[in-house]
């Protein structure tokens, strides 16, 4: 997530001279260099230089992280988490008294500029620091402000939500190699049409049922695979997955 993110920052014009990065792998940081033309420092170097702060380590290695930038993130710097799971309050109750920070979640998307990011800002971030967090994501694709209580949601929605998608499309690659299809004529078919629907969606306006119930003649081959579908509860599957998801954001920070 963090190279996506390094990568879009720089496909929107900002500097790399304005960027630094850390990496601890010694190989991975020659590679990142050699990639992007990018510093890497340590942890506390790069806290100390820089105005803006984005951690992008897994929730388990937050606690860590901070302990190790506290004494070099300055008043007036932002801290911007995108960690899962990882609140406002904990941020701020492991870094000097009084530090901005929002809490956003990604997602991979942002690869192509697609992305879907919610920012949340803590609760000594002021109006102008939400919006430069907002804009460095907006390099990569959609940003939205949700309440801080909602995040848990948008992890379980558009923060995993491009793996349930590859999901279904590898599921469907797979029915079209059972029928008898080429896995590549398969693939592509199964791509573009997500890619069609997708593109119906937003551009249409109109909700999912109604595009769903176009496709679905009577008696016809759409409303079998849909009754079989609902036969295997798949729509059922789908909440108590999400909720699974959100339920484990939720208990992320006490890992
Ligand atoms: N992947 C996704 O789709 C999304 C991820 N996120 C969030 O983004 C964060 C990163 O996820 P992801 O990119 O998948 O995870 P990765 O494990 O791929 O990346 C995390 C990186 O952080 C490095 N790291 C860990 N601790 C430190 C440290 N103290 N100093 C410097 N570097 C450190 C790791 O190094 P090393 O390899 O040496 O362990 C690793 O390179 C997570 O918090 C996740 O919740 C949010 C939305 C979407
Ligand atoms: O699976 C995870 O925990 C991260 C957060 C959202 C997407 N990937």
């Amino acid at each position: 997530m963090g190279e996506t993110l390094l990568s879009g920052l720089l496909r929107s014009g900002h500097p790399v001279d304005g960027l630094v990065i850390t990496e601890r792998r010694a190989d991975r940081a020659a590679e990142l260099t050699e990639k992007y033309g990018v510093r890497v420092l340590d942890n506390a170097e790069a806290a100390a230089l820089a105005d803006t702060l984005l951690l992008v380590v897994k929730p388990q290695d937050m606690g860590a992280l901070l302990a190790e930038i506290h004494d070099e993130v300055a008043e007036d710097n932002l801290v911007v988490s995108l960690a899962a799971g990882i609140t406002t309050t904990f941020l701020e109750s492991r870094l000097p008294a009084g530090r901005a920070v929002v809490r956003v979640m990604p997602n991979t998307p942002a690869l192509v500029d697609q992305g879907m990011a919610a920012v949340s800002a803590g609760s000594h971030c002021s109006p102008a620091q939400l919006q430069q967090a907002q804009t460095l994501l907006a390099a990569t694709g959609k940003v939205v402000d949700v309440p801080e209580k909602l995040q848990d949601a948008v992890t379980a929605i558009s923060g995993s939500g491009p793996a349930y998608i590859f999901y279904v499309v590898e599921a469907m690659i797979e029915a079209g190699v059972v029928l008898g299809m080429p896995r590549t004529t398969a693939t592509e078919l199964v791509v573009q049409t997500l890619f069609g629907a997708a593109t119906m969606i937003k551009e249409t306006g109109q909700h999912p049922t109604v595009l769903r119930e176009q496709v679905t003649s009577p008696g016809g081959t759409t409303a079998a695979a849909l009754r079989t579908l609902d036969d295997h509860k798949v729509r059922a599957a789908f909440i108590t997955a999400m909720e699974a998801a959100a339920r484990r954001s939720a208990e992320l920070a006490g890992d």
